[in-house]
């Protein structure tokens, strides 16, 4: 799959998020060693600290599914500066794939990369 394209499934995931509360809408699309990809896409509560991110609900739903190897996250929003993990995701994402590829994508599809452990410098790592 071309970075493009899941860059476009990024943005796509975004439309899905439910988000009520920020109106910051966050979309999450993962390549996996197998050729499969993951979508996510942010998940609020009224209880605000309960909100889920977009790249996390990825994430989860890779490993719930045995794929645990990943060569690639784009992640997008509806704004138009590059969306970038927080750091949460970036710990979560850093168990499984320091090398990771991150594309951060504006609402335009432009995008910047950076790989993942330069994203989390001195990670706390087993
Ligand atoms: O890495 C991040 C950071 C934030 N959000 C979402 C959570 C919340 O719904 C909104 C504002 O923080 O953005 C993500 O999806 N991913
Ligand atoms: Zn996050």
């Amino acid at each position: 799959m071309r970075d493009e394209d899941l860059v476009r499934l990024a943005l796509e995931a975004k439309e899905r998020a439910y988000a009520p509360y920020s109106g910051i809408k966050v979309g999450a699309a993962l390549l996996t060693r197998e050729g499969k990809v993951f979508t996510g896409a942010n998940v609020e509560n009224a209880s605000y600290g309960l909100t889920l991110c977009a790249e996390r609900v990825a994430a989860v739903k890779a490993v719930s599914e045995g794929m645990k190897e990943w060569l690639v996250l784009a992640v997008a929003w509806n704004r138009e500066d590059f969306c970038r993990p927080c750091g949460a995701c970036r710990q979560v994402l850093f168990e499984f794939a320091p090398a990771l590829r991150v594309l951060m994508a504006n609402a335009r599809g432009e995008y910047e990369e950076e790989v993942l452990a330069a994203l989390l410098p001195s990670a706390f790592a087993k």
